[in-house]
Order: structure tokens, then C-alpha cells, then sequence
């Protein structure tokens, strides 16, 4: 017996229900279907949990019968059929991913690389002060991207993403994830499998052309010194970045796992695409929400300026004692997960609830829905990171239990099970960090809302981008007002390198 779902039509099944917001449509389907439906989409069968207990049972319980990820000529074509974020479970996927928990992304790179993202902070501060001294507008969803895209370039390679090789990175970068979302009738509908009715494939060689000559640069260059140095017999003394760590995997014979060039051109894709988009649409949601929501950025502000004061730019070491910040991370989290939907593949038939699930079913947890779910959330649309606060007898508010790391299931953001994302350290860090010194030198003066009036204020309007991370619609455009002169004056002259190619 199959979970209960809609008539379908033939060949196509159910993807005329389908809008551009897929986990929108989700959700609307769940209200008339239930929390656990099935769909048929064009050949493929589908089916969509909506609540955190069908999120455990099939992410955590029956998770040896789901853990492959969704594939796609798109996935195939733009990562080499080598990426390892996409990769099927197996012993590839199974030993990278304990490397890049526990080497890559593991604690101790992550401190190695503190520097870094204090830097860029400090340049993202530094862009927005200039541009308040002369009263002029920034794009700060776009430099939220520099600013995550700069951080990743550095661990990746040591360089920061400037100038046309920032653009590349970038527009990969957004290129990709957009790709990776879109529908394309050739994955669903059997008899269009060798057809390219949307034109989708012109698009992928190009984009690959793009990357492969980007990627091949810099791997080739580094291939050289690496060569130089070792004709030169120098000695490694500095801490190496993640492309040094990637060839030296490459190179090791003995390595349990043998890596092909384009496993190494897929693993920097799969970090560019995972750590670039995701941190920048988290962070362009939460600003969102404070300019819709005054009273929770002044609470906020108070709580930087009991803890931090007013001297000096708040730092990574300063969030453990920051829980209103942490809250408002959450909060977001909870209102705009920067990926929707959590999505596997079975490779063997199974139970869930009663209902029988096939081998070779694609699997969405619509994470975005269950955190709009009344049942598990008051006021569910309502953003109020208090709820994220426990007060203890002498009052004080602590960050509640509720976590964001896969262990509380009305939560998902990062997914959960042997697939959770392993760059939950690295985007904590970051994001915690950036807000709080946002919001600490800066109000942030919305030009254009292009929003709705409720009583009588202009609010920002929250529409969101389709794609496999939604983004916002419209970009958030601001113009800065400055609120510490003399600290920013100060970050400008201690960083001055910086400051000249703002
Ligand atoms: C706000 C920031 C981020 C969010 C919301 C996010 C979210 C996610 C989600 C939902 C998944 C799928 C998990 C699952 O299927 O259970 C994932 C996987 C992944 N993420 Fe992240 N991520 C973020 C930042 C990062 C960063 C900074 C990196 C690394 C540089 C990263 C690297 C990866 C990788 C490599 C995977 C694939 C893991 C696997 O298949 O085993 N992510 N992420």
C-alpha cells in the first residue's frame, strides 16, 4: 500500500502540480494529502514527508535505505559524475566524508583559518563604511557572497576572489546552484531522456567549459610550485590549504582511496558550491527579518553592547556569550532554511508508518514547511527568536536545547544522519560573527523595499528565488548608517590593505 497522493496523468504523472517553488507546492499538496504523500514524477516515484517524526523515521531510522542522494543530467554533467556531495554511499563517499569531517572541516582548520574570516568581516565592514561616508547604496546580498566566497577561495587556495577571478567563482558559484534546481524534463520523463527539449544542455557544457578552465589554473599552478619545491628540496613548514591536503591525497599511493583529477576538480565545486551560496542567503534572510523587525534588532543590539560594549567590533570567541544573536540565527534558520528540502534516494524497498515505499524512490523532507508547521511551532510565521531562549530562575535568557545540528528533527537546516552537512562548524562561525558586527556598526537603510505597507510601515518584501537554495527574490539593497565612527575609523587604518581594493 502506497502512501496516499493524487490521480496522475500518463507519461507525466504529477508534474503539472508542480509550481516554480517546489517546496511551496509541497507543502500545499501535504495540507490535502497528508503529512507523508506519493507522486509520480513523469516516470520517477516520489515521496514527501512533512513532519519532524516522518523526518526521523526516514532520515534516521531508515536511513541504511536512504542514503544516496537525488542525480541528474545536471549533477552528472557539471561535476564530472565525481562530486562527492552528490556521490552514491559508498566506500568514495564514505571515506571522504570522514576526511573532511575530521581533517577539512574538522575544528582544528577550522581555528587554522579564524584569520581569514575575521579579515574578511573586517572588509565587508569596511565596503559598507565607505559607502555610508558618501551616502551611497550597497548590494549587501551580493557582497555577503564576496565575503563567503572569499572565505572559501582562501581555505580552498589561498586566494582571495578578486577582480575576474572573483567573478568566475561567483557566477559558478550561482550558475551551478541554479542548475542543480531546476527542473529538467529529461531526468523525469523516460522517453525524453536523450531529447533536450529545454535547451538545458548547451547551458551545462558551457558552464563546465567555464569552471574546468578556472579549476585547471589554479590545480596546474599549484602542481608547478609543488613540483619546484620539491626539485628545490624546500621543506613545508606553513599549514596547508585544502588544495595541498587534496593533492597530497592524490599523490599518496597508499591512500584507501585513489583520487582521479576530476574527483579533485568535483571536491572544489562541491566546497565552492556548498559553503558560497548557502552562508550569504542565510545571513541576507536574517538582516531581512531585523529591518522588518526593529524591536528584535535594538534587543539585539543591547545585548552586543552589554557583552561586547562599544570599543571594539564583536569576535567569533564572543558567541557563546551572545544567545539573543544565536537565537536570531535559528529563528531564521527556521523561517528561510537556505536549502528547502532535504533529499535522498532508497536503494531498497521499505515500510515507513505502514505504507510501502519502492526501491529506487526519490525521497523530500520538506524541512521548510515543518518549520512553519503550527502543530510544532506557536505563531509559526511570526519571527520570534525568543522562542529560541530559556529563562532560568535569575532570569537571565540562555540559548534554549533547540539546536540546529541534526539532533532535534522540527530543525533541519543542515540535514541530519550519515549525509548531514560537515560544514556546520565553519558556517556557525561565520555567521554568528558577521550579523553580530553587522548589526553592531550599522543600521542598514532600505531603499526601495519594493514591500507591502502593514500598518503603515514599509516592510520588506520576503518572496523567494526557486532554485535548490532560495535566495531571496529581490536582492537586499541598502544604504549603511554608520553607528561606531571611531572603531570603524580605526579597523580602516589597522587594515589598510584592504581598504584599497574596496
Ligand atoms: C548556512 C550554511 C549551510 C547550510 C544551510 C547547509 C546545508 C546543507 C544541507 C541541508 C545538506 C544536506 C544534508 C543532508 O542530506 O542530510 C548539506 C550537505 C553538504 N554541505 Fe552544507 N550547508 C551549509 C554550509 C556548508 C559549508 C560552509 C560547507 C563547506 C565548505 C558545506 C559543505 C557541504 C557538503 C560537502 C555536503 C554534502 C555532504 C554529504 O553528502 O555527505 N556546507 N549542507
Amino acid at each position: 500500500q502506497l502512501p496516499p497522493g493524487p490521480i496522475g496523468f500518463p507519461v507525466i504523472g504529477h508534474l503539472h502540480l508542480l509550481g516554480p517553488l517546489i517546496h511551496h507546492s509541497f507543502r500545499d499538496l501535504s495540507f490535502r494529502y497528508g503529512p507523508l504523500f506519493y507522486l509520480n514524477l513523469g516516470s520517477v516515484p516520489c515521496v514527501v514527508a512533512s513532519t519532524p517524526e516522518l523526518a526521523k523515521e526516514f532520515l534516521k531510522t531508515q536511513e541504511q535505505t536512504f542514503p544516496c542522494r537525488v542525480s541528474s543530467l545536471a549533477i552528472k554533467h557539471l561535476t564530472y559524475n565525481a562530486s562527492f556531495a552528490f556521490a552514491p554511499y559508498g566506500p568514495y563517499w564514505k571515506f571522504i566524508k570522514k576526511w573532511t569531517s575530521f581533517e577539512l572541516l574538522g575544528n582544528r582548520v577550522i581555528n587554522q583559518f579564524a584569520p581569514i574570516r575575521i579579515k574578511e568581516v573586517n572588509h565587508f565592514l569596511q565596503i559598507l563604511y565607505s559607502k555610508s561616508k558618501v551616502g551611497d547604496s550597497v548590494n549587501v546580498s551580493e557582497e555577503l557572497m564576496k565575503l563567503s566566497n572569499n572565505v572559501i577561495s582562501q581555505m580552498v587556495w589561498s586566494v582571495r576572489s578578486s577582480g575576474t577571478d572573483g567573478q568566475i567563482s561567483r557566477s559558478v558559484v550561482r550558475d551551478v546552484t541554479q542548475m542543480f534546481g531546476q527542473f529538467n524534463i529529461s531526468d523525469f520523463v523516460w522517453f525524453c531522456r536523450n531529447l533536450d527539449l529545454q535547451g538545458f544542455r548547451k547551458r551545462f557544457e558551457e558552464t563546465r567549459a567555464r569552471y574546468d578552465m578556472w579549476v585547471e589554473k589554479h590545480v596546474t599552478a599549484r602542481e608547478q610550485v609543488r613540483n619546484q619545491k620539491r626539485i628545490n628540496g624546500v621543506q613545508e613548514h606553513e599549514a596547508k590549504d585544502f588544495l595541498d591536503l587534496i593533492l597530497d591525497l592524490m599523490e599518496d599511493d597508499t591512500a584507501e582511496i585513489k583520487l582521479t583529477r576530476d574527483n579533485v576538480k568535483a571536491l572544489i565545486l562541491d566546497f565552492f558550491t556548498a559553503g558560497t551560496d548557502t552562508t550569504a542567503i542565510l545571513l541576507e534572510w536574517a538582516l531581512s527579518e531585523l529591518i522588518n523587525h526593529p524591536t528584535v534588532l535594538e534587543k539585539a543590539r543591547e545585548e552586543i553592547n552589554k557583552v561586547v560594549g562599544n570599543s571594539r567590533i564583536v569576535q567569533e570567541c564572543d558567541t557563546p556569550n551572545l544567545p539573543y544573536i544565536q537565537s536570531i540565527i535559528k529563528e531564521t534558520f527556521r523561517l528561510h532554511p537556505p536549502i528547502p528540502m532535504v533529499s535522498r534516494t532508497s536503494v531498497q524497498e521499505c515500510k515507513v508508518f505502514g505504507y510501502r515505499i519502492p526501491a529506487n524512490t526519490l525521497l523530500f523532507v520538506n524541512i521548510w514547511s515543518i518549520g512553519r508547521d503550527p502543530k510544532y511551532w506557536d505563531n509559526p510565521l511570526q519571527f520570534q527568536p525568543e522562542r529560541f531562549l530559556q529563562y532560568s530562575n535569575n532570569e537571565a535568557g540562555l540559548s534554549s536545547p533547540t539546536d540546529v545540528r541534526g539532533q532535534h528533527f522540527q530543525l533541519l537546516p543542515f540535514g541530519t544522519g550519515r549525509r548531514i552537512c560537515p560544514g556546520i562548524p565553519l558556517a556557525m562561525q561565520e555567521l554568528h560573527m558577521t550579523l553580530a558586527a553587522t548589526i553592531q556598526c550599522f543600521d542598514l537603510k532600505v531603499i526601495n523595499p519594493s514591500g507591502v505597507k502593514t500598518n503603515g510601515n514599509d516592510v520588506l518584501d520576503m518572496t523567494e528565488r526557486p532554485g535548490l537554495a532560495t535566495p531571496r527574490a529581490h536582492e537586499l539593497v541598502c544604504i549603511p548608517v554608520a553607528r561606531m565612527h571611531q572603531v570603524l575609523d580605526q579597523l580602516c587604518v589597522e587594515n589598510s590593505y584592504i581598504c584599497q581594493d574596496v
